[in-house]
């Protein structure tokens, strides 16, 4: 179920690249974990989790900070629903990423006026910056960014966002790890961590506007939902939210890292490394809690009783899980998966292309088919509008498989089918994906 990497849990088969890219940012750290839907990101890997004293990474963050995940249970049982309408008015009334901005989209949101704001110095265009949160909020972008229709056990419906920051995030993000490389705020980012020290000017403004990225996230996903439920003429019963790009300030019991260090081989050979070097068991006993800024890169806190919607795919179900206590809980600082994750490049599934909208044109063959994605999804009843090859289920490992590994730590509470998933078009450009 679980592998301890030079003491530091590992959930699930990854590659090394992974891995190495995984005990690099960990290094640094004071302590790591990896989740099971990992894979390689820009510096820290996606299901990575790191533990710092006071300090933050805007790269380990990412680019879509806040990126996360909203469900929410409608008083409308599956029988009472009208699906095809439904996903025709979604796609006609959500912003999926054409145009990138939302006319209907509340100016007047007290994020809007938080001092939050301040964290922005001259040099990010504060107003210009602000239009175009104003303007972007609610919509869902391309790529992976979704609205789903699903139902549970009990034949209830829920809907599911997935989506993050939009514009702000990408452009405070990119900001600020110019910034922290002494570059100028708006070329192109670099892609190199540096740790800031929350007591300095630019870590304390970093964090703010991280803050600020998150909470316009979870705004966006806010409006989506209300909007979705209005337009299945329901109300909402019940919410699940969580960010799953962020940095969070809590406090877990963790081991010093010399002490810990001296236990464990400092060198890491993918080949014969001890495995099961690190028990945490062995370090985590009689250790008094302190605070910590808590990195998760498309990884879930999942503390005791706090429930989270994870999803699997446009065509597998998704879930409504929630965190257990235990050893193993404790020593994945309270962590959990973000979804299946991806195993297949975008590329590699979709093929390559060339030139943008109606011109957009296949040059190259990918591995997945318009045969094999309309197979999987109509064997699985499921309803797609939008939605490109490289998103189709065939790209992400099964969720059921990717949960298996964190079972000691979850449970499962509620099983979403999906009914139907509203997506940008593989033709959509959307500089602010990722
Ligand atoms: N419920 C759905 N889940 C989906 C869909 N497409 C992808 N996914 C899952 O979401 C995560 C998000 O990954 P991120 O790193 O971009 O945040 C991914 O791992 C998939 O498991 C979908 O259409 N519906
Ligand atoms: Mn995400």
């Amino acid at each position: 179920m679980l592998q301890y990497i030079k003491g530091y849990p590992v959930y699930g088969v990854h590659d090394d690249n992974t891995i190495r890219q995984f005990l690099d940012v960990a290094s640094r750290a004071e302590y790591g974990a990896l989740m099971a839907d990992g894979h390689v990101g820009y510096v820290m890997p996606i299901g990575g989790v790191a533990a710092y004293k006071n300090k933050v990474s805007p790269v380990g963050v990412g680019f879509d900070i806040g990126c996360g995940n909203l469900a929410v249970r409608l008083d409308l049982h599956v029988n009472d629903l009208s699906l095809d309408p439904l996903l025709d008015r979604i796609e006609k009334h959500i912003s999926f990423g054409l145009g990138q901005k939302n006319p209907d989209a509340p100016k007047d949101h007290p994020l809007f006026d938080s001092d939050d704001w301040k964290a922005y110095g001259p040099e990010s265009r504060i107003a210009d910056l602000r239009k175009l949160a104003r303007e972007q909020l609610g919509t869902v972008g391309s790529g992976n960014h979704y609205v789903d229709i699903f139902s549970d056990e009990d034949g209830r419906v829920w809907i599911g966002v997935h989506f993050g920051s939009r514009g702000l995030g990408h452009k405070t993000a990119t900001g600020f790890i110019n910034l922290s490389q002494d570059r100028p705020w708006d070329v192109r980012a670099v892609e190199k961590e540096v740790l800031l020290d929350l007591d300095s000017d630019l870590g304390d403004r970093y964090y703010r506007a991280m803050r600020l990225s998150g909470e316009y996230a979870k705004a966006g996903r806010e409006w989506v939902c209300d909007e979705v439920a209005k337009l299945a003429g329901a109300n909402i019963t019940e919410k699940v939210h969580n960010h799953h790009n962020y940095a969070w300030k809590e406090k877990h019991a963790i081991e010093d890292k010399s002490d810990r260090d001296s236990k464990i081989s400092p060198v890491h050979d993918p080949e014969s490394d001890n495995r099961t070097n690190g028990n945490p068991k062995q370090f985590r006993t009689n250790i008094q809690k302190q605070k910590y800024v808590v990195i998760r890169k498309g990884a879930t806190p999942a503390f005791p009783g706090q429930q989270s919607f994870v999803g699997g795919s446009m065509g597998d179900p998704s879930v409504i899980l929630e965190g257990t206590d235990s050893d193993e809980s404790r020593g994945a600082l309270y962590s959990t998966v973000h979804g299946a994750g991806r195993v297949m490049s975008r590329r590699k599934a979709a093929g390559k292309y060339r030139g943008r909208g109606k011109k957009r044109k296949q040059v190259k063959a990918g591995e997945v088919t318009p045969a094999m994605m309309k197979e999987w999804l109509s064997k699985k009843g499921v309803k797609l509008r939008g939605g490109g090859l490289d998103e189709s289920p065939h790209v992400y490992r099964r969720l059921t498989d990717v949960l298996n590994y964190h079972q000691n730590t979850i449970q499962i509470k509620h099983w979403l089918k999906p009914l139907g998933v509203v997506m940008a078009g593989p033709d959509v450009y959307d500089p602010f994906r990722d």
